[in-house]
């Protein structure tokens, strides 16, 4: 399925070849609210991500991650400009793990497997097996409340998982954990990214997340949000922070953010 929002009668998409971009927004502008009646939040956004990539979206806050992210779930559509997503509707995981208190981790994972069409004999096992996946095997049983944190976060990506998307959605997804359950995290998503050849979009604002995740960082610029800068990230796997080159290529570009902030403070 290609998430069709054209507004623009020449497609920017058209002449590439199929299969180069996993996701692609041309031109993408949003305003809520009626045109003209408020600053627009997102400004001419123009990205691809490549099949496979794993791209980090960074920007201070209230800059229009979310709202992106949003616009390629297809939960809100844009202003103007157009967004592809030829592999069809991306999976999505927030900071909220969201998930139904009075189901088990197995049968919150279920649901969602119900959902993508998976037969209801096989939802089990293919719980069981995205349990393993996020390293909960024979919590299956387990209710929300007997989780820590860590683990619920766990589940939810089992759960965006068991969608079935090559593309993979995350909004500050590990945000409200502790330091070192995040790296723990941080290891976890990018063995699981490389595993499955997942396409990852990855909203932050921690400049640290997004050095040591990322193989390209996509800075947006404040009211409107605009692509600022990119940085490739050729950074050997795994990542410490602590690493010179993690750590002074964070340091540029938190550099740089806070030249953002401090434009948008201006304004
Ligand atoms: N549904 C909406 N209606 C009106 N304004 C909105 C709506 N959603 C977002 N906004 C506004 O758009 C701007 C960008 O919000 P968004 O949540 O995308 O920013 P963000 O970069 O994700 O912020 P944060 O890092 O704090 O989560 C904000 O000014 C916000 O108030």
């Amino acid at each position: 399925m290609t998430t069709a929002l054209t507004t623009s009668p020449d497609a920017p998409g058209a002449g590439h070849p199929v299969g180069d971009f996993a996701v692609r927004l041309s031109h993408v502008h949003k305003t809520f609210g009626r045109p003209g009646t408020a600053a627009p939040v997102l400004d001419d956004i123009s990205l691809d991500v490549a099949p496979g990539e794993f791209v980090t979206l960074l920007g201070a806050s209230g800059c229009g991650k979310s709202t992106l992210l949003n616009l390629v779930a297809g939960l809100d559509r844009p202003t103007s400009g157009t967004i592809e997503v030829p592999g069809g509707r991306p999976a999505l995981m927030f900071q909220d793990h969201a998930l139904f208190p009075w189901l088990t981790a197995g049968k919150n994972i279920e649901l969602a497997l119900r959902l993508a069409g998976v037969a209801k004999a096989d939802r089990q096992t293919e719980a069981e097996r995205l349990l393993e996946l996020v390293r909960l095997t024979g919590s299956y049983k387990k209710r929300v409340h007997e989780l820590s944190g860590g683990m619920r976060q766990r589940v939810a990506l089992a759960r965006s998982l068991a969608q079935g998307s090559q593309v993979l959605l995350m909004d500050e997804p590990f945000a409200a954990l502790d330091a070192i359950t995040r790296d723990v995290l941080h290891d976890e998503i990018t063995r699981i990214w490389a595993e499955r050849q997942l396409t990852v979009l990855f909203v932050t604002h921690n400049v640290r997340e997004a050095v040591c995740l990322a193989q390209r960082v996509v800075l947006l610029s404040s009211r409107p949000g605009r692509i600022a800068r990119e940085w490739h990230v050729d950074l050997p796997r795994p990542r410490r922070i602590e690493s010179a080159g993690a750590a002074n290529l964070s340091i540029e570009i938190t550099e740089e953010l806070r030249g953002e902030i401090r434009r948008h403070v201006q304004h």
